[in-house]
């Protein structure tokens, strides 16, 4: 394990160097995982892991949408497919990959085939840590590990098949076997991380809710549609306010921060965009603040893993978020933005 120091403080990570996929092929060996669901997640680590060389099976609900599109990812039922109970049977590495909702209906059924020594895995600590709302609690005798893959389970996937790689965090629950370390980390690297960094379950959920529904979803949706408001407001069309608030910032600057940081995107605008960026982003800084501290707590106390328990065990709760995906999709900015994405010259020619 390296000690990397990130901005003054020294962390464990797992690199591919120091743990090179043919360690975690020979780690797991003689195991064979399971996949259990087919949402996003599932494909993307599942189909990562198969084309890694592992032992891979699918276990999902049978006549579902996510079954067929197992189905049609080459998962062959009976074979690499089955339903939900053959495959925790068959598993010794079993991934829970169900909605966070659907883990807490189907627990029981995995409780039953969670043998002394397997190991149950999760890519976020949202069962285990809020286990008074969730009601799961793994029994003393399994390995309790997570992967925390930092991104959509479909940038998972694209990302290993351009050779890339999508930072995981890593988290050891609970250490039956004595080997939860050496599988965790294998099976890190073979779901495609490019990196793993230390967590707990804990500190994996609190920071993982408060991400999405801060800066990474929430809080930049919130920050576009206020600004669009006082564009459009103010008499600029759709066109503009939509250039000036998202797509410039999808296509010209977050590339430039994602390759050299914040400083570096700035240094390649104006000197007029510099003064007046380094202004004002304290004041955004400040206005936020509050609300991100509300969130955290909200977070914290278990609020908001109850909200979002609650209203995802409805049985319409995927039509309910439709319904409001679809309130967004057709509001003016984003339908100012389809039309914008249309006029981008790579979708233009046929
Ligand atoms: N979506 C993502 O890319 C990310 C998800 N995660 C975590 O990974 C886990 C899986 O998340 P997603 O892939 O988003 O899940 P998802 O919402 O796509 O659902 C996965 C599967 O669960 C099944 N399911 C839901 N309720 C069920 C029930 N009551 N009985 C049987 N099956 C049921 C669905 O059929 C679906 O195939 C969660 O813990 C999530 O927080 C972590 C990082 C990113
Ligand atoms: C993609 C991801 O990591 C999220 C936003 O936390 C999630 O889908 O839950
Ligand atoms: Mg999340
Ligand atoms: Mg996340």
């Amino acid at each position: 394990m390296a000690k990397i120091n990130f901005g003054g403080t020294e962390e464990n990570v797992v690199t591919r160097e120091e743990f090179p996929l043919k360690k975690a092929q020979d780690v797991l060996k003689e195991e064979t995982i399971a996949v259990i669901g087919y949402g996003v997640q599932g494909p993307g680590q599942a189909l990562n892991l198969k084309d890694n060389g592992f032992n891979v099976i699918v276990g999902q609900r049978e006549n579902s949408k996510s079954w067929d599109k197992a189905v049609a990812d080459g998962w062959k039922p009976g074979k690499t497919l089955f339903p939900i109970e053959e495959a925790l049977d068959k598993g010794t590495i079993i991934q829970y990959l169900l909605s966070d909702a659907g883990q807490i209906a189907v627990w029981p059924t995995v409780e039953k085939y969670l043998k002394p020594g397997k190991a149950l895995y999760f890519s976020h600590g949202f069962g285990v840590t809020y286990k008074e709302r969730t009601g799961i609690i793994p029994p003393k005798d399994v390995d309790v590990i997570l992967v925390a893959p930092k991104g959509s389970g479909t940038s998972l996937r694209r990302m290993f098949l351009e050779g890339r790689g999508l930072n995981s965090s890593y988290a050891i629950f609970q250490d039956a076997t004595g080997k939860a370390f050496d599988r965790v980390v294998a099976l890190g690297i073979g779901v495609g991380s490019g990196y793993l960094f230390e967590t707990t379950f804990q500190k994996e959920v609190f920071s993982d809710l408060t991400g999405e529904r801060g800066s990474l979803m929430g809080a930049i949706q919130g920050i576009f549609a206020a600004q669009y408001e006082v564009l459009r407001s103010n008499g600029h069309s759709p066109s503009e306010a939509f250039n000036e608030t998202v797509e410039e910032l999808t296509q010209s600057l977050m590339p430039l921060v994602a390759e050299n940081g914040m400083d570096w995107m700035y240094a390649n605008c104006s000197t007029t965009a510099q003064r007046g960026a380094l202004d004002w982003w304290k004041k955004f800084r400040d206005a936020s603040l509050p609300v991100f501290k509300d969130l955290y707590s909200e977070v914290a106390k278990g609020n908001e893993a109850q909200r979002s328990i609650d209203a995802n065990s409805q049985s319409d709760y995927r039509v309910k978020l439709e319904e409001e995906l679809k309130e967004l999709r057709e509001s003016e900015m984003w339908n100012a933005g389809a039309a914008v994405r249309q006029l981008r010259p790579e979708n233009q020619k046929k």
